[in-house]
């Protein structure tokens, strides 16, 4: 049954919407096979003042506050001091301070929705009958479970948790309770209960330390989502697990600050006996305590203890505190800075939490993490030791509880404002996806065939589906939620994503489901678990297949830069390509001017002038005297001409020629292209490439008359002769323009070096052998014997 919403005053803000009131889970009333539950919220008001008679008197009525009405209590703040008003079962009305309403920038603030609120009067045994209890009842049956106490400092999370000695809290009735369960039912009487307890601090703000309590008090280590070291105490009995409690609380690190100087002094009036105080952690602590029990199935080898069983998790954390309040400073400073990082970043996880259980979460995440993959999906837990230790509690794969603790005074008033600010909205936090586990056999059993027939059917659910599938089979509250789901969605696409992602595969899913065979009937709670399953190995893949998208991603860039430098390199090498190019087009075009190196080619009236290519061999010690010229006269053409360069030996390729005279020597060569050489080409010498030289050469001297008549003569010669002058005028040119040069200093050093050496004479005859077929020297050398003979014959 609901209650409905509180009312609230015009001079009240409301500060979360108003829902209903959940009905608080008691063990009775908690279904077995909840699949969608609210996180449970409770709200416990210490005392003003905390004096013996309020330890002394008798607890209230429970039965007068759980209907709703018995829990209103008005309160006159003007009397009493008090900051907040109880208005039901799950509301509350904070009062601002007087100075600050009449200035009107704040106005009394109504909270509500709390799973319930605890007055100031209430005792230890009605907390842990609301809070506790359910938990307990789920650890037994097999399920995980958390219980946190949040609160600012001296607010009582301490006193919540242990109790004293006269009034225990919730661990040490946690523990009577479940060997009360132990020794009652057979079936637990088959586990065996291990405890382990330590505590997470910070020395002088210098880093988070963790400490184990239940074993040698030595530092622990965490590592891998596992705390290396810590010792889990088997208890076999509650005296076991009592005695192991008391002596762990005596090892907690305790300190006190000036915020709870106050207590302690509340602690020294309350008379309690420094033994009864020590006992159940009395203390003001300032260190994040965490108390584990777990069951363990006697009937596994002991190696199989450790990853079996279910575990529930106490915590109690340190209060957080306002440094302006405490005047703390140096390494008091640091700690209470370390506290309250710890309370910020649980906070910040069970806000994503919120986020989370509005089910788009992931969708919403996973479509921003799309459009930028840079953007991490934050991961709060990772800040802190403590809310790295509770991983899948923080990620909403376990269920959790939590109890926040307040105090009344007016003094308390923004100590207590900040807490229900931030605290009010974790109501809305649903457990959708809790992996379950379950320690009944027979049900491990059914699941496990489940699990086969699943995998039959090839049952596809993706983790969106998970949310929706307990949505869709759950009530009208469920949804409206997920209407209000698919409205915080803008319209257009992505809304109509989500809604193709979700009712088609659930559809499929349903119809899946209800095709099945008719044999195996799974019941909602097993389905859920086969999904979460499912869900879980989702997120597995998905996971690998980040990672493999961020390797490929890698060699995406490896790919590109490689590429790059491919192409440089091609680039690179066509520039060098064309250089090749340009230089043998250079080297052609030398090798076209040097057209007088072109060996005649002997035809069938073949007739050559001979001093060109005596010329062009740098030849110059051979006259023209030496050279029968009617003898080895050749008509060539340049078409069928054969380079002298070419034939020659390689000593002879520009080595021993100076490339100046080479060049001057190869003007000559067009002149002999033109087959005959008539008498044009002596008087005018060569064709125009000589030509173009003599006039360009300013330095050459004009050929005086003496040669102008001997020119005139000559051109009364006859052909051969002609030759002859013609060669031995070239020659004349030759001599004269290296004897210029060496004037003027043109030709090096190196250039006279490589003067052609007499030695050549043989190789250029020899040449002129192979392609002529003419033997120049047989032909000198008969002509000396005739001159010989002639000489011989008028003597
Ligand atoms: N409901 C209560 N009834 C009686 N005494 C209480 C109650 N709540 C707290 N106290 C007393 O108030 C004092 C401070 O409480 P407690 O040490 O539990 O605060 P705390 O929130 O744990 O502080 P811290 O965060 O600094 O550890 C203690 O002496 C405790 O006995």
């Amino acid at each position: 049954m609901e209650s409905p919403p509180s009312p609230c005053p015009p001079s009240t803000v409301r500060r979360n919407p108003p829902r209903r009131a959940k009905k608080a889970p008691c063990a009775s009333t908690l279904p077995a096979s909840a699949s969608v539950e609210n996180l449970n919220v409770f709200l416990r008001i210490r005392p003003l003042q905390v004096l013996p008679q309020v330890l002394a008197r008798k607890p209230p009525k429970v039965e007068s506050r759980a209907n709703g009405k018995g829990g209103a209590r008005k309160v006159d703040r003007e009397k009493t001091g008090e900051c907040l008003t109880v208005n039901g079962p799950s509301s509350v009305t904070l009062l601002a301070p007087s100075s600050l309403l009449d200035s009107k920038r704040i106005k009394n603030e109504l909270y509500d929705g709390f799973s319930y609120v605890f007055p100031s009067d209430s005792s230890q045994k009605e907390v842990y009958d609301m809070v506790a209890n359910p938990l307990v009842m789920d650890f037994m049956r097999g399920k995980n479970a958390l219980l946190v106490a949040l609160g600012p400092t001296g607010s009582g999370k301490t006193y919540t948790m242990f109790g004293c000695a006269k009034d225990p809290g919730i661990v040490p009735l946690t523990l009577k309770q479940v060997f009360r369960c132990k020794s009652q039912d057979d079936h637990h009487a088959m586990r065996s209960y291990y405890m382990s307890i330590f505590e997470i601090y910070s020395e002088g703000g210098k880093g988070e330390k963790i400490l184990d309590l239940s074993g040698n008090g030595v530092g622990l280590t965490f590592q891998n989502s596992t705390l290396i070291g810590l010792k889990e105490v088997m208890v076999s009995n509650i005296e076991e697990a009592e005695n192991l409690l008391a002596l762990s609380m005596l090892k907690r690190s305790t300190a006190a600050t000036n915020a709870n100087e106050q207590s302690r002094h509340v602690i020294k009036s309350r008379m309690i006996a420094p033994k009864a105080q020590h006992h159940y952690g009395a203390r003001l602590c300032r260190s994040q305590c965490i108390i584990n029990i777990r069951s363990a199935d006697n009937s596994l080898r002991e190696q199989d203890y450790s990853s079996d069983g279910a575990v529930l998790t106490i915590v109690d954390l340190a209060g957080a505190e306002k440094e302006r309040k405490t005047g703390n400073q140096g390494a008091r400073l640091m700690e209470s800075s370390f506290i309250n990082n710890t309370s910020m970043v649980f906070g910040q996880c069970l806000r994503r939490l919120i986020l989370k259980s509005f089910s788009y979460f992931f969708v919403q995440s996973l479509l921003e993490h799309q459009k930028n993959p840079k953007k991490p999906l934050e991961k709060h837990f990772k800040n802190s030791l403590l809310t790295r230790y509770l991983k899948d509690y923080m990620e909403g794969k376990k269920r959790m509880a939590l109890i926040l603790t307040v105090k009344l005074g007016e003094d308390d008033y923004s100590d207590t404002s900040f807490l229900l600010r931030q605290a009010s909205p974790y109501m809305k936090i649903k457990f959708t996806c809790v992996e379950e586990l379950l320690i009944i056999p027979s049900k491990k059993r059914s699941t496990s065939s489940l699990v086969d027939h699943c995998k039959r059917r090839k049952i596809n659910v993706s983790e969106t589906l998970l949310f929706y599938i307990p949505v869709a089979d759950v009530e009208a509250e469920s949804a409206n939620d997920r209407n209000e789901v698919f409205n915080t969605f803008e319209e257009g696409d992505a809304k109509k994503q989500l809604q193709e992602m979700v009712v088609p595969q659930s559809s499929s899913i349903s119809s899946e489901i209800i095709d099945a065979p008719t044999t195996v009937s799974p019941t909602n709670d097993e389905l859920l678990i086969e999904l979460q399953r499912r869900a879980r190995s989702d997120e597995i893949m998905r996971n690998f297949s980040k990672a493999l998208w961020t390797v490929l991603k890698q060699y995406k860039q490896k790919l590109i830069e490689s590429e790059k430098n491919v192409h440089n390199l091609s680039e690179a090498f066509t520039r060098e390509e064309n250089q090749v190019i340009k230089l043998k087009k250079e080297l052609e075009e030398l090798r076209s001017y040097c057209s007088c190196h072109r060996l005649p080619v002997v035809g069938e009236s073949s007739s050559l002038d001979l001093g060109p290519v005596l010329d062009c061999c740098g030849s110059d010690l051979l006259t023209t005297s030496q050279i029968n010229s009617s003898n080895i006269r050749a008509d060539f053409h340049s078409g069928d001409s054969v380079t002298l360069v070419d034939q020659m030996p390689a000593s002879l390729h520009g080595e021993t020629l100076i490339q100046e005279d080479f060049k001057v020597l190869s003007d000559c060569g067009p002149s002999c292209t033109s087959g005959l050489i008539n008498d044009s080409d002596i008087t005018g010498g060569c064709s125009s490439p000589l030509n173009s030289f003599m006039d360009n050469e300013s330095n050459f001297p004009p050929p005086s008359v003496k040669e102008a008549t001997h020119l005139e003569e000559n051109s009364r010669l006859s052909k051969p002769d002609l030759l002859q002058v013609q060669h031995a005028k070239s020659i004349d040119k030759y001599h004269q323009r290296r004897i210029l040069k060496e004037k003027n200093g043109v030709i090096s050093k190196s250039a006279k070096a490589d003067k052609p050496k007499r030695r050549l004479l043989p190789a250029s005859t020899m040449l002129l052998k192979e392609m002529t077929g003419l033997d120049i020297e047989a032909g000198n050398q008969s002509k000396i014997l005739e001159g010989k003979l002639q000489k011989e014959s008028k003597e």
